[in-house]
């Protein structure tokens, strides 16, 4: 049988989230921080701890055959691989900032200034897209410090909580890209059944983060009352309770309005409510 190998980040910001999805989706590996390479268990998997400028290329020329980067990494290295799936860590917004002392107020006011950068390409594709003509500083990393230093009049860097233009003297002044971290597939992957297998474990761990597991206790005579207020994955499960014209009912909830969705059920009758977190949902 067929081995697949999957690239992610040996360190730095997605390795974590990386392992734990990998994990929470049953997959049994030794997180090595010494071996780039550690076989799984109890599926035919290896993972690949790289780089994450070279995981794209990896999977394009289909040395991995999946990879966890971010979307940043994917358009810079203009490589043709299939997105199989957004995974919800990892976001940030690519973006063009300012010393905050700085007169530049629009993008035409860039032409002929100079903008240090560690992603040459996407901000020279903005620049042209936009009719700038900028000079472009490739420079590998620390950016925020360059226009202090003298070396260039802006930056284009990754933003997520600004902390670090902040405490820079920058501002953020146009949103290039955003970004979060996605599984990619060498082209024509998505086909392939264990492929399909992990990306099915994948979104079943992503539904559940996603939501939450419901136990309410009410009168049958507010049943009616609080099953309008449930999706549930089907329906909700409505079981008796020992004490009579009770019932308990049983259902999932969307994290994203949850609080809401609970005071309306508490208006409407519910008692005992007991919330649960969901490790898993197959459809
Ligand atoms: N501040 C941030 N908040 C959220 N996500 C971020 C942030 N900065 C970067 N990312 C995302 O995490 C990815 C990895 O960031 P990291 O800083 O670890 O990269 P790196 O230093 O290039 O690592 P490597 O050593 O693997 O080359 C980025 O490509 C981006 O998609
Ligand atoms: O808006 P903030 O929350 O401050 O995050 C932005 C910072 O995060 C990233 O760097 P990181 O900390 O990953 O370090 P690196 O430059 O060594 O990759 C990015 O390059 C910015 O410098
Ligand atoms: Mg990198």
């Amino acid at each position: 049988m067929k081995t697949l190998k999957i690239a992610i980040q040996k360190s730095g910001r997605l390795n974590e989230k990386s392992v734990e999805l990998l994990k929470n989706c049953g997959l049994n590996f030794e997180n090595y921080k010494s071996s780039l390479i550690s076989p799984v268990s109890n599926f035919p998997l290896e993972i690949l701890f790289l780089r994450d400028d070279d995981i794209p290329e990896y999977v394009q020329d289909g040395i991995a055959d999946l990879g966890i980067v971010g979307e940043n990494v994917i358009r810079e290295t203009e490589v043709k691989v299939s997105y199989l799936q957004r995974l919800g860590f990892g976001k940030c917004s690519l973006k063009i900032a300012v010393p905050n002392t700085n007169e530049i107020e629009s993008l035409a006011d860039l032409n002929g200034k100079s903008i240090a950068t560690t992603y040459p390409v996407i901000l020279g594709k903005f620049l042209k897209e936009n009719n700038i003509t900028a000079d472009i500083r490739t420079i590998s990393g620390s950016v925020e410090i360059s226009p202090g230093l003298g070396l260039s009049d802006a930056i284009c860097d990754l933003v997520s909580t600004g902390g670090t233009l902040k405490s820079n003297g920058l501002k953020p002044f146009a949103d290039v890209m955003s970004s979060e971290a996605v599984l990619i597939g060498r082209a024509g992957s998505e086909d392939e059944d264990l492929v399909k297998e992990l990306i099915q474990r994948i979104q079943s761990v992503l539904r559940a983060k996603e939501t939450k597991y419901v136990v309410l206790n009410v009168l049958k005579d507010n049943l009616s009352a609080i099953l309008a207020l449930l999706p549930g994955v089907k329906s909700p499960s409505v079981i008796p309770l020992a004490e009579e014209n009770w019932v308990a009912v049983h259902t999932v909830i969307p994290e994203r309005d949850f609080w809401d969705r609970i005071s309306q059920l508490k208006q409407a009758g519910a008692q005992g409510i007991v919330v649960m977190p969901i490790e898993k949902i197959i459809l």
